[in-house]
């Protein structure tokens, strides 16, 4: 993509971001900028990724033809005003933010400027991202694809409406607290049982791998491979029956639900 874009914010999802699009740039890496808070930050992204990282969003920002807003949702309003000045009216806005709207950019930007709200997750930090996105009308077919080019670049991507960035959020931005929690207590689990910490931890984070894997690759239902696991008579029906009894499948649900909802209100 012959395009210069800046990422302000420089966090766990912006510096997987300039990750991401410094191992699949085969252009000079002059066309990506950064800008952080802090010298020492910028220091560091600078020596990490051999790009130009300033403390001034406005210098980072300059003649992009893509901006990436990867800072906190609190700060968004405050960067987008500081830039505000630095922009074309071609200049594509793209959003990392929860809870910050197309209708609340607009707002700032004006509705002419091209704006899109990207949903990824922290799996970006080796290229394995779920990213929703969406875009607002001002967006051409380039804005889109570009868009879809670079969330490539850290994992896979799904268009969706902004209605719908909600579940994508429950589902796959935030539930990776879920899985690591999952990962958690089932090395827990084994530790009670006498592996050791590594061990266990490398067991099940194994597990949950693979069956990710296995599940893509197979494009069998879940539940019939579920089903695959359990001998009859034997100790996989058991944890089944127990985490049923448990209510395993609502409470992961009631979670995912409580983000959504969250994410709702945040939106308002
Ligand atoms: N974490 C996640 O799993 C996901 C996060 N998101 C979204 O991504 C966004 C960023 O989250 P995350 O990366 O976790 O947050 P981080 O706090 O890790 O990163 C934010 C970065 O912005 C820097 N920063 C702070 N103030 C400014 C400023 N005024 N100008 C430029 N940079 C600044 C911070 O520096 P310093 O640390 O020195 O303050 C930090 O490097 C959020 O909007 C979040 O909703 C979306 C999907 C998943
Ligand atoms: O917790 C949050 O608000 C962000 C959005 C998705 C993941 N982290």
């Amino acid at each position: 993509m012959d395009k210069k874009i800046a990422v302000i914010g420089t966090g766990n999802m912006g510096k997987a971001i300039i990750q991401g699009l410094v191992s699949h740039s085969n252009d000079s890496l002059n066309s990506i900028t950064a800008s952080t808070r802090t010298d020492q930050e910028a220091q560091n992204i600078q020596e990490e990724f051999g790009i130009n990282v300033f403390t001034n969003n406005q210098l980072a920002a300059k003649n992009s033809d893509i901006i990436i807003l990867a800072v906190k949702p609190y700060l968004l309003e405050e960067v987008i005003t500081e830039i505000i000045p630095i922009i074309s009216q071609h200049t594509l806005i793209i959003s990392i933010a929860a809870g910050f709207t197309i209708g609340q950019a607009e707002e700032l930007l004006g509705g002419n400027q091209p704006f899109i709200r990207a949903m990824p997750n922290l799996a970006a930090q080796v290229g394995e991202s779920m990213t929703g996105i969406v875009e607002n009308s001002s967006c051409s077919d380039t804005d889109i694809n570009d868009a879809i080019i670079i969330f490539n670049a850290i994992g896979r991507t799904e268009m969706v409406t902004e209605d719908l960035l909600h579940a994508v959020i429950g589902v796959s931005g935030s539930s990776p607290t879920l899985v690591f929690m999952l990962i958690q207590a089932m090395a827990d689990s084994g530790v009670a049982n006498g592996l050791t910490r590594e061990q266990s931890l490398k067991l099940a984070t194994q597990m949950v791998k693979g069956c990710a894997t296995y599940l893509e690759q197979s494009d069998t239902h879940p539940e019939k491979l579920k089903d695959n696991v359990c001998t009859p008579g034997g100790t996989s029906i058991q944890m089944v029956l127990e985490a049923e009894k448990q209510n395993y499948r609502h409470t992961i649900q009631s979670a995912i639900q409580a983000g959504i909802d969250k994410s709702k209100e945040l939106s308002k």
